[in-house]
């Protein structure tokens, strides 16, 4: 038996043990990528480029958009359509550096119908010199509908019913949102939006969601055309939001429901999935920064739900 063929085995080991231990310690140890090429539990920090490239049948990236000016402002945002504000706009270019750096190059981009996503898009394209890459746009990829909440300030928020009952809301995997009533300000501007004339249909248009209902329209988007681009050979770039990402990271890492609610992702820090042939990871979201500077952007996402 070769070298390589007992390391490969020795990784299917420590990915199974490491998967197992995960299982068990899902909710108090999520699993993490150390630097950029190794997987962490408890007991286990192993790095074998070599073995994990091996296993590595498909390579996708994956960026939440740029801060919005509502983020900026710390409302909730899901479907109302918020504009980059200029630090987003850094952060979009900032991305575009380090897969440039990284040298990434695509063959198919998705986003979601949102300006936010689009717009980091487009600075990502456009630093690495791809500006004509293909894009499927889809309103599967986009936030999680945030319901009555859309426009209320997050702090103000928690002031008014209590940091738990925000995060409940932010976070919890099956806990909606209030509905968005007709009588909501922006319940016109986001439902006669033209650009969802033709989809969701009446009946999928949704008027809040729970990452649960975000997942049930967002995954079959990943099964029916990012997994056959994925299958097809192509490089994949996704650019959309923190829940809709959180929605696909549950499922390609099999987060447990609990361990879906520890995780905030960072605007504008693209992030990277090796998956094996079944699509499985081998490398499970790995930033494309510094991990000091990735735990301080997330520890910031979480606090926005702190009242003031
Ligand atoms: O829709 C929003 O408000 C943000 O883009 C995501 O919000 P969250 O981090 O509070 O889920």
């Amino acid at each position: 038996m070769g070298v390589n063929n007992i390391s490969n085995r020795f990784l299917i080991f420590v990915n199974a043990l490491n998967r197992f231990e995960n299982i068990l310690l899902d909710d108090l140890v999520p699993k993490s990528v150390v630097g950029n090429k190794c997987y962490r539990s408890l007991s286990f920090e192993f790095c074998d480029w070599d073995s994990i490239t091996a296993m590595s049948k498909y390579k996708i990236v994956m960026v939440r958009h740029g801060e919005s000016e509502w983020n900026k402002l710390n409302l909730f945002c899901g479907w109302y359509d918020a504009e980059l504000s200029d630090v987003g706009k850094k952060e979009a270019e900032s991305a575009g550096k380090a897969l440039k750096n990284d040298g990434y190059k695509f063959d198919i981009a998705h986003t979601s119908v949102l300006t936010r996503a689009q717009k980091t898009l487009e600075a990502i394209l456009k630093e690495i010199g791809q500006s004509d890459l293909p894009t499927k746009t889809s309103w599967r990829l986009n936030e999680r509908h945030y319901g009555g909440l859309t426009g209320l300030n997050k702090a103000e928020t928690a002031a008014k019913y209590g940091e738990q009952q925000v995060q409940i809301w932010r976070r919890s995997f099956d806990v909606p949102p209030p509905p968005m009533e007709e009588s909501h300000p922006y319940y016109n501007k986001i439902v006669k939006d033209p650009r969802y004339a033709k989809e969701p249909k009446k009946e999928e248009f949704p008027m809040f969601e729970s990452l649960k209902l975000t997942i049930q329209r967002t995954l079959p988007y990943w099964n029916d055309v990012i997994v056959p681009d994925l299958k097809a050979g192509k490089k994949v770039l996704i650019a959309a939001h923190g829940n809709s990402l959180r929605g696909i990271v549950k499922h390609l890492d099999n987060m447990s429901d609990e361990a879906i609610m520890g995780l905030n992702l960072p605007t504008g820090i693209p992030f990277v999935y090796e998956l094996d042939e079944n699509l499985k990871p081998v490398v499970s979201m790995q930033f494309l920064g510094d991990p000091e500077t990735v735990k301080k952007a997330m520890e910031a996402v979480a606090a926005q739900g702190k009242a003031k």
